[in-house]
This record gives C-alpha cells, structure tokens and sequence, in this order.
C-alpha cells in the first residue's frame, strides 16, 4: 500500500497588467514553510481563522521552477512506469492557478510533461539489460466527452473495460514513438485540437481536462524473441497518465456565460465527482463504499491512479491573491483529503497478446510473410530444388565411394587369388617342366625359352654372337623398366609429378577459400577423403616399386653371378685341355725315355699298344668333349693329342687309368656347375614373377589413381556449379529485400502523407466548428436582446 503524493504550489501574484479584473488581486496572503501552507493574513477586516495550516509532501513557492517540482514531486513516478509501475500525476487547483503552466511550462521552463518525456526516452534508451517499446495518445474531456487530440475526427470516444486491458478508451489512437522530439512534436500537433477559451481569469483557459497518456512495454533483452509462455519472458506494460486538469471556477468571478457557461458547468460537475471519489477514498477502508468512479468520465479514466494500482502525484495549485483565499481553501482541503489515500502498487507483468510488443511482431511478421509472398513460392521451389539436387549428389558421391570400395575390395582379392594361382601356377609349371627338360635336355630351365637342340651345339663357338638368348622371354618387359630405371640414375621419381598419361590435363585444386562455406562442407570433407585415399594408393603404388626395384637390383645381381658362371664355364675346357696337353707331354717324354733306354723292347710294346692309347684317348676326348657341353677341345685336342699320341707315347695303359680317374673328377665337377646354374635359374624364374606381379599391381594402381583423379575432378565441377546457383540465389535475395525496404519507405511516406493531411483537416475542421460555436453564441445573444431582429436575422439566414 503506498499513498498518494501530494504536493501544493503557490502562483506567483498577478501582477495588474495580467490582471484582468485588478481591483480584486492584491497579494498573497498564504505563508510557505517547508512542506506547510498557511493564511497569515485575513481578508481584510475579518479575523485569521484558526489552525488554517496545511502541510503536504511539497509546498512549492511562488519562486519554485517546473525543474524542482518535477524532481521533487514526479520523477520518482516517472523511474516507477519505466520499471513497470502505472503512474499518475495531476494538476488540480482553480482557473488560473498554474496547472497548465504546471504540466506545460513555458519555452523557458518546461513543465512535467516535457521532462518526463525526455526522462523516460533518456532511461531507456541508457537500458542496457531490457528493451522498449513505447506509444502514446492524447485526450481531452470536454464537456463530458472524450475527444482524441491527435486525431480530431475521434470524437465522443467511449470508454471500455477488460481483463487483458483494463480500463481503457477505445478508439483513441495510439503513436508508437521512438525519441523525445517525436513526442514532443505529436503533443504540440494535440494541443492545436484542445479546447481553450477566454475568460476573465484566464485569457487562454483550458475548458477541458487533457490527458497525455504514455504506455511503456518492455522485456528483458536476453528474452526469447518470440517465446511468450515463461514467466521470464513476461512483458511489462506500464501506463503513465499526466492530467492537466480544467480548473473550477465560479461563474460570477469566470462571466462566463453561453459556451464557457456550459463548459464550465461540465468542469464544476466532473470536479465535484473526483472530490467526491477523494473523500470517499480517504474514509477508512471500512467506511468506503461504492466509489463514485463511474459518475464521471474523469473518475472513470483516472480510477486506476485513484486507489488502484497506481503510484500517483497531485499538485495542487493555489493563486495567492486574497480574492481566490476561498477557492484556495477548497483546494488545500481537496489536497488533505487526497493525501489520505492509499494505492496498491505493484509491477504490471502480462503473458498474453495484450503486449503490444508481441502482437506487434506477429504482425510485423505476417506482413512480412504478406509482402514476400510473391517471392516466396519461387524462393520455396528454388530452395526445394537445391535441397534436391545437393541430395542426388550426396546420393551419388556415395555411389561412387561405394563401387570404388567394391572395385578396390574385388581388386585385392584378385590380387590374391592371382598372387595364390600364379604360385601354384609356377609351381606346376615348375615340376612338369623340370621332368620334361630332365629327358630332353638336361640345361633348359622351365620357364626359359625352349631353345632348339641346336642351341648346345652352337655355344662350343663362343667367339661368336649366339642367335638365340639364354634369357627369359618375360625379360622383355623388365628390359623397359630396368631401362627407365637407369635412365634416371636410380632417382626414384615422384610419381604424382609426371604426367601418367600425357594426353590428360589435371586440373588444380581451386582454393576452398573461393567456395561458399555453406557449400563446400560436405565437398570439402568428401575431397580430403579421395585425396587420402589417393595419397594411400599412391604410397602402395610407391611401396611396390620400391619392391620392384629391389627385385631388379638382385635380378642384375644374379645376372651378374650367372655371366661370370658362364665364363668359368667356358674356361674349363680351356684348362682341361691344357692339362690334357701336359698329360700327353709327360707321356711323349717318358715315351721317349723308354725308347733311349730300351729300344728294341720298347719299340714293341709301343707299336702293340699304340692302337689300343689311341682308341683311349679319342674315346676320352670325345667323352670331356661331351661333357664339357661346347667345348673347342674337341677338334684341336684330338687333334694334338692324336698326333702327340702318333707321335709320341706309347706306354698308353697307364695313361689311360690316368686320363679315367681325370674324366671322373671333371664329370663330377660339371655335375655341380650344372645344379648350381639350374638353382640359380629357378630363382631367377621366381624373381620373374614376383616382378611380373608388381608390375599389374603397379598398372592397376595407376589405373586406380587415375579415377581417382577424375572422380576428384568431377565433385570439383559439381562444387563450383553449386556455388554459382547458390551466388544467383543471393542475388534473388538481394533483390528481394532490396524491394522490401522500398516497400516500407513507400509505406512510411505514405503514413506521413496521411498524417499531415489528418492535421491540416483536423485544424480545419476545428476552425470552423469554433467559428460555427460563435456564431451560434452570438446569434442566440441577439435573439435574446431583440427576438424579432433575431427572427428576421434568422429568417434571412
Ligand atoms: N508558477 C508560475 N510562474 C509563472 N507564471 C505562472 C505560474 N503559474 C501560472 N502562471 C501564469 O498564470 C497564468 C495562468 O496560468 P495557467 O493557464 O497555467 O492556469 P490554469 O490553472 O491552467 O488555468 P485554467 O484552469 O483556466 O486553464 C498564465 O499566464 C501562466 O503563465
């Protein structure tokens, strides 16, 4: 519970040129103390009365400036609305006495009404953690009818009450505003509208009570948009009303008469209704009763300030003159009663649509959704044509990612099983060639090129070129890649940089930078992935050469060993022959000896067995000959030993056991040589066909690499085709809003054409009817003083 704050200010004396009937202005005869108002003086000649003193809140003095009064009596309401409270503050007092001055205030001293605007757009535009949205109206009662002042064509506006809304005047426009100036500007526009009129108090009195009412809605910022439905997300709806009310009079002293009379009696009555409501209000809350609240459309508008839920200031101006003392009086009594009442106040916190500012988005929206419709259902199937095609991508790339998954999967089993057959393969091979070779010849190898029997034969003339090569016919190939590798001085080659097939231009990687985010997501992550696995292909593929290689550096190592086989193979002749040579030379000299010793017995036994050496010897020869496979031994040895043997020897029988035991270590010997070479040979056929291996597993890599790098091509061209749609698609938008804020501009211009229209109207109107009111005066005050001039004046109307 909270009392109202009341408050009295004295007006300066009337000096005589304001006076308008000077003879009854002649000082104030009222003393300010503090917050207490006293008579000190008595109408002359009568006495003081008694305990005339009166203490409020605030007693402003004649001095006091609009600044103090709204400080000290109203800014705290003021701070109260924009946290949320309903606030009231009200001039009372009698014609004259400075309510209008009070709430309006001068061009030098502006009065509440304009310091509470600025005030409140000051604090919340400083708001940091809440936000406003702020509308405002204007009224005025006049003669118990509610006119809109910022709209002049809504008159006799009625009066409603809801749950939602409370009480409320229906039909009253409201401005949303966003600046102090803005306010100001409407209430100057308002104030055109206002009824004023001349009386003797007054030159410009107000002849209706003005109402400037200001409803202030705020949220929290960090709120949800749109999310009503939580407690903290409640809206806060708080409404300011400042009244400036029309002051009482007393006719005698106001002469009003026709109008102002009528006017008048409307002011006395409604005034008497909210005093009435007053003394009602400051009884106990026992004795209350029925509060007159709907006896007057004051009362009834200003219900919720008067002992509902409003925080609520009166400022009760007085006119220090003794001719006003009486009216005074009445004033300062109306003051003490006021003081006596008790509001309830509290925060004004709504969850429904009644929040401006909710509805206010809704509608803000639905336009929005009005005004791009047109645009919408292109925008829709655009958007629903995107979302489809990025899906046939997605679809596809998935696709592709699966089959190149299977390919890889089949081609690794291949491998395999190819790895598996070609072992067993070789390894038939192998045996059943072994076999074969075994009975036709016993130095071809299973794998080498079936040379002609011929080939044997032909190797005896080791001076000359063979026609056929003892090579594999499979080393035609590794003859290219052995090639290439020397070429390059065993530098192995990044493979990435040489162009596998020339004929194919590889595009670069554009720059993810150039692609839209929102695009390139999924291509971004989808292009690392082939380049990983492009990159792990590349690497198997870099492994096997490197394999590969190896494999050819042990084949030339091989090769190598076999070649200087060869050669120690063909010098065996060469030695045998040699020893065969000395052999005989030892014979022919032991020969000789025996001959010189014994010539006669030798002689015999010479041409006995002479026969017999030579039959040894060219068997032996032709045996090493054989064995010997080519050797040049042959001719020349049984040649020489032939005729060494003629020659010479003939003591043959034990040369003979000589020359056996030899033909036996040498047949032995070539037997070895023999199982060596064919070892060698099978390892060198096993070579082969690892190398083979590589060499497909090499080819199918690059062929593997080579998709790859289309396929990377292909998502690439896929990207950019993306991102243009997805530029003209921005552009649309551009567009689109782009027409949007020239929509609004043309709205706005328009409102602003309508509004200045409804101005020059309104005062238009307004001019005339005031001048059809005087007319109407006048003509009734001639009918009055000559009937029959009237009649005719009528009559000629
Ligand atoms: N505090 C003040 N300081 C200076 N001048 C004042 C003060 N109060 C009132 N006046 C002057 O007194 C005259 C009457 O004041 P005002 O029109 O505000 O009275 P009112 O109570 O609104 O009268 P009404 O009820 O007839 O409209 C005006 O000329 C005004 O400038």
């Amino acid at each position: 519970m909270e009392k109202i704050c009341v408050a009295v200010r004295v007006r300066p004396p009337v000096t005589s040129s304001e006076d308008f009937t000077s003879s009854n202005f002649n000082g104030s005869h009222w003393k300010v103390e503090d917050n207490r108002i006293s008579l000190h003086r008595s109408l002359s000649g009568t006495p003081l009365p008694p305990a005339l003193s009166y203490t409020f809140d605030h007693v402003f003095d004649n001095d006091c400036s609009n600044a103090t009064v709204y400080d000290l009596l109203t800014k705290d309401i003021i701070h109260a609305v924009i946290q949320g409270f309903n606030g009231t503050a009200f001039a009372y007092g009698q014609t004259s006495s400075g309510k209008t001055f009070t709430m309006n205030g001068s061009d030098n001293d502006p009065g509440v009404i304009h310091r509470a605007v600025k005030d409140i757009f000051d604090k919340t535009n400083a708001s940091t953690d809440r936000e406003f949205l702020i509308r405002v109206s204007y009224m005025e009662i006049y003669n118990e009818e509610i006119n809109d002042l910022f709209a002049i064509e809504n008159q006799k506006l009625q009066i409603h009450e809801s749950l939602e809304r409370g009480i409320f005047v229906a039909g009253l426009r409201e401005e949303i505003v966003n600046s102090a100036e803005q306010v100001l500007k409407l209430i100057e526009m308002g104030e055109v509208n206002r009824h004023f009129g001349e009386t003797n108090m007054n030159a410009r009195s107000s002849r209706s009570h003005t109402i400037f009412r200001m409803v202030i809605e705020s949220k929290g910022k960090d709120s949800g948009s749109n999310d009503y439905s939580t407690l903290d997300d409640a809206i806060r709806v708080s409404v300011l009303n400042l009244v400036d009310l029309a002051g009482s009079e007393r006719i005698a002293k106001t002469g009003a008469g026709g109008v102002r009379l009528k006017e008048g009696k409307y002011i006395n009555k409604s005034l008497m209704i909210l005093g009435n409501v007053i003394n009602k209000l400051s009884d106990g809350a026992k004795q209350r009763g029925h509060i007159p609240y709907r006896d007057s459309k004051l009362t009834r508008i200003l219900q919720p300030a008067l002992g509902g839920n409003a925080k609520t200031s009166i400022i009760c101006t007085v006119a220090p003159e003794e001719v006003h003392i009486e009216e005074t009086k009445g004033t300062l009594q109306f003051a003490s009663r006021a003081k006596r009442i008790t509001n309830c106040v509290q925060v004004n916190e709504i969850l429904t649509d009644a929040a401006l500012l909710k509805r206010q988005k809704l509608e803000i929206e639905e336009l929005r959704m009005k005004l791009e419709g047109s645009h919408a259902g292109v925008l829709e199937q655009e958007i629903l044509k995107l979302r489809n095609d990025m899906l046939k991508y997605e679809l596809e790339r998935e696709k592709l990612a699966m089959e190149l998954e299977e390919e890889r999967k089949s081609h690794r089993e291949r491998i395999s099983t190819q790895g598996s057959n070609s072992l067993t393969q070789y390894q038939k091979e192998e045996t059943s060639d072994i076999s074969s070779t075994r009975q036709v010849d016993a130095f071809s190898t299973p794998t080498f090129k079936p040379a002609p029997q011929s080939f044997v034969a032909k190797r005896s003339y080791h001076s000359t070129t063979p026609d056929y090569s003892p090579l594999p016919y499979e080393f035609g190939d590794v003859a290219d890649e052995d090639m290439w590798f020397k070429m390059n001085n065993g530098f192995i080659a990044d493979l990435d940089s040489i162009s596998m097939t020339p004929a194919k231009q590889v595009s670069s990687i554009p720059s993810f930078d150039k692609i839209p985010d929102c695009q390139t997501g999924n291509y971004k992550e989808e292009v690392q992935n082939l380049q990983r696995q492009l990159q792990e292909a590349i690497d198997e593929k870099n492994k096997f050469e490197k394999q590969h290689k190896e494999q050819l550096v042990l084949n030339n190592h091989l090769m190598e060993e076999i070649s200087k086989l060869q050669k120690e193979a063909e010098e065996i002749p060469e030695r045998v022959r040699e020893s065969c040579k000395v052999v005989n030379e030892e014979i022919f000299s032991t020969f000789q000896s025996l001959v010189e010793v014994d010539k006669c017995t030798t002689a015999k036994l010479f041409s006995r067995t002479s026969e017999f050496v030579t039959f040894l010897m060219s068997t032996f020869e032709a045996n090493v000959s054989v064995a010997m496979d080519g050797l040049t031994l042959k001719n020349e040895g049984n040649e020489s030993s032939s005729s060494i043997l003629s020659r010479k020897s003939k003591d043959e029988y034990k040369d003979c056991a000589q020359s056996a035991s030899w033909k036996t270590e040498l047949g032995g010997e070539m037997k070895l040589i023999k199982e060596f070479y064919q070892s060698i040979e099978q390892e060198l056929d096993i070579n082969n066909h690892l190398l083979k291996a590589s060499k497909e597993r090499v080819e199918v890599l690059e062929r593997e690499s080579e998709l790859l790098l289309k396929e990377r091509d292909d998502l690439l061209l896929t990207v950019s085709d993306s991102s243009k749609k997805l530029a003209s698609l921005s552009q649309q938008n551009e567009k689109i809003l782009q027409d949007l804020a020239c929509e609004i501009q043309r709205r706005k211009d328009l409102k602003e054409e309508i509004k200045q229209f409804s101005i020059a109207f309104a005062s238009r109107q307004r001019s005339l009817m005031s001048f059809q009111c005087d007319f109407k005066s006048k003509l009734e005050d001639l009918k009055a003083q000559s009937p029959h001039k009237s009649c005719a004046g009528m009559s000629f109307l």
